[in-house]
Order: structure tokens, then C-alpha cells, then sequence
């Protein structure tokens, strides 16, 4: 695939995930002109909301293995007609079940979505990691912009709908840019990580396996949990006024928008992916601590924000992305499984929480901190068990360290070999000198730990001292 036809393909992925991340929020933020008209009250707006994880819950497994089996390209495209039939059908549901129904039909269109998308990430080659991320960096954008544009077409007195349509007529453009364009051969293994973690044994990978789910579990309840309570955490609690109290989640979204970027570049510069998932899982641990146990204004502020930018920068996408390496040729089966714990996540938070909150609200946010513990516990025995990940540009940095080294001791040597000479014109000798050169290579010999390269360094060896004869002849010739 040509570097032109790749970005085209990117870029319409990446716009399903601006729609997307409209449809995380629309139901939410349109919930009182929707109350009105289903003629229900705002609790059974919630309710349909809900249908949203039922959706994702039924379909991921099922999604996932059938675009191992059937192409990615079929799921996007399902996933987007799905979606534009929940956006368009919203407006035009007559009652509260035909709503439920089209809440789980997005739920499915985001498993769909998921399952095309992450995969061909992968399987398009080049920095997978990079890529995923953006996936999260694109859906934050729609979830950023969609509150905007309600408000103004509240102000303005214009349709609610609008919103809705827009969804819509982007997903419709944006079926017909994806149309024409061909997508890499499913499930091909990445040889370049089948190089470095073939050799994983069973019980190893069983650990890593479990660990990468439910992290799948733990990465997206972190998260959820505390976009959940931090608002009624910070008036109850800190007794901030009500201004203060939103503005913190405000934060921790800049935070996480900043900390996509950031990790976006990171990834591109080949940063390990797992020392950077130890990292910001551990910064993120130690800012909610900072939120729960320090109680001044600006430091829970700061706090906040550093949480936005670790827990919510992408490292639910990376952890994916490492869970994907390790089983190439099943993808859509492995995104399936990674994301029915993070829907699990999604259901089971606020039910636990709400229970929770009912002894105190502070109790919310200390489980989150157990929570962030079991998250870093995870991905520090990932680390462990796969050890130092090795990738190419990791390697040639290694290899680059080592030739400075030896050109060092290269230049060391020849300033030796030029002694040497000194001494054979004064006791005039010729520079060849057969039985050193023997010698030399017996030395080599003695001192080669791995007998297969050996053969490899007497050539070098034979070359070097060649090229330090030839400099010696030359020097003799020049009179220096
Ligand atoms: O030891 C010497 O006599 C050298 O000149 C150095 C050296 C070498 O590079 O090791 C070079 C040429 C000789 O034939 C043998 C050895």
C-alpha cells in the first residue's frame, strides 16, 4: 500500500472516531430535550443510556472473531451504517424502547468500530502504538466539541437535531472516502515481534494474558470512576463552590487531551511501551493519593490535571497494543476480549460506587485508588514477564553506543601500532610480521566467547592488521 493511499485510510479511521466520540456523550448532554420528547423523566433517559454497554457487552467477542474471520474493512463499514441509523433514528424514535433499541445498536457500532479499527492499526505496520493513541486523541476532540456545539444551537434557538445530523452526514461522506480504499491482509504476523517474544513459555504468557485483561478491566475503571465522582468529591468533600468543583474535571481533560499528544509522541520517538505504561500508571496513583488525603485548593487542581494527563492519556490504547503483539494472528478476537472487561468496567464502577457512596463519598475515590494500585501491579508484572521489549530502532541505538566505543579503542590501537613502527625503523625491520600476526589471531581465538562468530572476527582481525600495515608503509614512505 503507497504512503498516499495509507494516509487516506488513516485519516477516515481517525474520523469515525471524532463521531464517536460525539456519540459517547450526545445522549448525555441532550438528556432534557430528550426527556421531553419520550414524555419521560430524566431517569429513564439515563436508563437508555445504559443501552450503550448492553450493546458493546453482546457484541465485542462476537464482532471481534468474525473480523478475524471476515476482514476489517466489513466491520468499519457496519459499524458506521450502524451508527448513522443510531444518530438519525434517535430523532425520529417514537418511544422509549425503540430508543433503548438504537442504544444498543451504537453500542454495537462502537464494538464494530473497535474491532475493524485497532486491528488494522496493526496490521498497517509502521508505529501501531502511535497510531492507536490518536484513536482516543480524535474521540476527546468530538467529545469536546459536541458540548460547544449544543450549547449554541440551544442559544441560538435552532433544533437540537443539528447535532445529531452532523453526526450523521459525517459518517455518510466519510463511508463513501472509505468506500474505494483497500485495507492490509488481515491477521499477517509482525516478524519483527515474533523475533523478539516468541519464546515466552506457556505459563508466562498465561500470566501476561490474564494480566493485559484485566487491565482491560482496571485501565477504564480508573478513569470512569473518577470522571463519575470527582465533582460531588470536590463539594462535599473539599467544599469547593460549584464553579471550582466542575472546573476540576475541566482539568483532568486538558490533562488527558495534553497527555494523548504527549504519549503521541513519545511513542514515535520508540519509547518502550511498557516502561511508559509503568510510568504513568504510577504518576497516576500518586496524584489521586495527592486528591484524597491533600486537601488544598490548588494542589487537588494540579493534581487533577496530572491525573488527565497520565490515566487518560492512552494507556488503555497501549496496553492493547502490547495484549495485540502477543497474539498476531488473532486480533479482533484479543480487541474483543481487551474491551468486553473495559464495558464490564463501565457496568460494574457505578454500581459498586453508588453502593459506596452511600457509606461516603470519599470512599468513591479511595477505591479508585485501589483500583490505580491493581492497574500499576498489572502492568509491572507485564514488564516483568516480557522483560526488556527490543525493537529496531532500540537495537541500532545499542549498536550505535557500541561502534563509539570501538572506534575508540580502534584509534587507541593504531596510535600502539604506530609505536611499534617507530621502533621496527629504528632497529630496521620490515612492518610484516607473520608469527605477531599469528599470535594475534590465536588471541582473538582465546578471547571469542561464541566460536560461531569467530571465524567472522579473524577476518576483521586479518583486515585490521592489514590496514595497520598499509598506515605503517605509508608513514615510512612520507618520512613521519
Ligand atoms: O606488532 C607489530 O609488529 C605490528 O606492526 C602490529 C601488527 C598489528 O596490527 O597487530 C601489524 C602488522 C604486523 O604484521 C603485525 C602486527
Amino acid at each position: 500500500m503507497n504512503s498516499h493511499m495509507r494516509q487516506r485510510l488513516s485519516l477516515s479511521l481517525y474520523l469515525n472516531y471524532f463521531v464517536h466520540g460525539i456519540g459517547l456523550i450526545i445522549l448525555a448532554q441532550n438528556m432534557q430535550t430528550l426527556g421531553k420528547l419520550w414524555q419521560t423523566p430524566l431517569a429513564t433517559v439515563s436508563y437508555v443510556i445504559s443501552g450503550l454497554g448492553i450493546g458493546r457487552l453482546l457484541a465485542y467477542m462476537l464482532l471481534g472473531v468474525l473480523s478475524d474471520r471476515y476482514g476489517r474493512k466489513n466491520f468499519i463499514m457496519l459499524g458506521m451504517i450502524c451508527y448513522c441509523l443510531f444518530f438519525l433514528g434517535m430523532l425520529a424514535a417514537p418511544n422509549i424502547q425503540i430508543a433503548y433499541l438504537l442504544a444498543i445498536i451504537a453500542g454495537i457500532a462502537n464494538s464494530a468500530l473497535d474491532s475493524g479499527t485497532y486491528t488494522t492499526f496493526v496490521e498497517l505496520g509502521g508505529n501501531e502504538s502511535a497510531s492507536n493513541v490518536l484513536i482516543k486523541a480524535f474521540m476527546s476532540l468530538g467529545e469536546f466539541i459536541l458540548p460547544l456545539l449544543v450549547v449554541s444551537l440551544e442559544n441560538n434557538n435552532l433544533w437540537f437535531g443539528w447535532s445529531f445530523v452532523l453526526a450523521a452526514a459525517v459518517l455518510i461522506i466519510n463511508f463513501f472516502l472509505l468506500l474505494p480504499l483497500k485495507f492490509p491482509q488481515a491477521n499477517q504476523t509482525s516478524k519483527v515481534l515474533l523475533g523478539t517474544w516468541k519464546d515466552i513459555g506457556k505459563l508466562k504468557k498465561a500470566v501476561i494474558t490474564a494480566a493485559l485483561a484485566l487491565y482491560g478491566y482496571t485501565s477504564m475503571a480508573l478513569m470512569i470512576l473518577f470522571t463519575q465522582w470527582i465533582t460531588m468529591y470536590a463539594t462535599e468533600i473539599l467544599h469547593m463552590g460549584n464553579v471550582a468543583a466542575h472546573f476540576l474535571l475541566s482539568l483532568y481533560s486538558i490533562g488527558s487531551i495534553s497527555g494523548v499528544l504527549i504519549m503521541f509522541w513519545l511513542l514515535r520517538k520508540h519509547f518502550s511501551e511498557l516502561t511508559l505504561l509503568v510510568t504513568l500508571n504510577t504518576a497516576a496513583l500518586l496524584s489521586l493519593a495527592i486528591i484524597c488525603f491533600i486537601h488544598i485548593a490548588w494542589v487537588t487542581q494540579l493534581a487533577a490535571f496530572i491525573f488527565g494527563l497520565t490515566a487518560a492519556s492512552g494507556v488503555m490504547q497501549v496496553g492493547l497494543n502490547t495484549f495485540l503483539k502477543l497474539y498476531p494472528r488473532t486480533k479482533g478476537l484479543v480487541t474483543g476480549v481487551f474491551f468486553t472487561f473495559g464495558s464490564l468496567a463501565s457496568f460494574t464502577v457505578p454500581v459498586i460506587t453508588g453502593w459506596l457512596s452511600k457509606q461516603s463519598i470519599a470512599a468513591t475515590l479511595e477505591f479508585d485508588l485501589l483500583i490505580g494500585s491493581a492497574s500499576l501491579l498489572l502492568v509491572i508484572i507485564v514488564r516483568l514477564a516480557l522483560g526488556r521489549q527490543k525493537t529496531i530502532a532500540g537495537t541500532r541505538r545499542t549498536i550505535s553506543l557500541l561502534d563509539k566505543i570501538i572506534i575508540r579503542l580502534l584509534v587507541r590501537r593504531f596510535k600502539e601500532v604506530n609505536t611499534i613502527n617507530t621502533f621496527k625503523k629504528e632497529l630496521k625491520i620490515p612492518v610484516l610480521d607473520s608469527k605477531r600476526e599469528e599470535k594475534v589471531l590465536a588471541n582473538v581465538a582465546a578471547n571469542c566467547s561464541d566460536k560461531k562468530i569467530l571465524p567472522y572476527l579473524q577476518e576483521i582481525y586479518t583486515e585490521i592488521m592489514a590496514h595497520s600495515r598499509k598506515y605503517q608503509e605509508n608513514k615510512r614512505q612520507n618520512n613521519n
